[in-house]
């Protein structure tokens, strides 16, 4: 799939994180996008976090290969059977990463209102080191990342349509990562986390 592709690693220590711009073609990608924008069967959960209740600030589902249910926050999802799309996806992927996935969570992101709190990857369902690879289609957003020990140490990039970004190895444990709200009019912006959850 990347035919135009690069890859850039992030010098970030006890990470490892790799962005590859141009991993799905533009044309391709906004096929994804409407496809997937109209046809997924958006929710919006409440979640609770140290105790309080707030509903999610963006639109989510779950997508996967197995019936096994992904839980976080308080919310538990089931999955429905991957369709075509992901699973070109998935397998494009996979081309890449040494990895079989087995679930992709999405995100629908309407406009700069909606957002994903600082949190790290770090289920238990993931196992110990995992590969999470996200996929961004539409409105690009930038992606935060900050130090669990330090919290001055922080990074960000501008995740483009398109872009495949990886996380991989010990980055749950040492790093976390958001969203952020923009007050600037933008418009939507979909994501694919594929997981591995055993
Ligand atoms: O939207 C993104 O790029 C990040 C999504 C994310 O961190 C998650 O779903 O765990
Ligand atoms: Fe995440």
């Amino acid at each position: 799939m990347e035919l135009f592709g690069n890859k850039i690693t992030l010098d970030l220590p006890k990470s490892d994180i790799c962005y590859h711009p141009n991993f799905i073609h533009p044309h391709k990608a906004n096929y994804y996008f409407e496809k997937l924008k109209n046809e997924v069967p958006w929710q919006q959960d409440d979640i609770s976090v140290f105790g309080k209740t707030y509903t999610q600030p963006r639109l989510t589902a779950l997508y996967a290969n197995n019936d096994k249910p992904y839980s976080y926050s308080n919310v538990t999802m089931h999955p429905h059977l991957f369709n075509n799309e992901l699973l070109e996806i998935k397998l494009a992927i996979e081309d890449l990463v040494n990895t079989q996935f087995t679930t992709c969570l999405l995100n629908l992101y309407r406009d700069g209102q909606d957002s994903n709190g600082w949190h790290a990857d770090d289920e238990k369902e993931l196992g110990k080191n995992p590969t999470i690879a996200s996929i961004t289609l539409g409105q690009e957003r930038f992606f935060h990342l900050r130090n669990k020990e330090d919290r001055n140490l922080k990074h960000k990039l501008l995740l483009k349509h398109g872009s495949l970004l990886l996380m991989q190895g010990e980055t749950q444990h040492y790093w976390q990562h958001q969203i952020a709200k923009t007050s600037k009019p933008i418009g939507s912006r979909i994501n694919l986390t594929f997981r591995v959850i055993r």
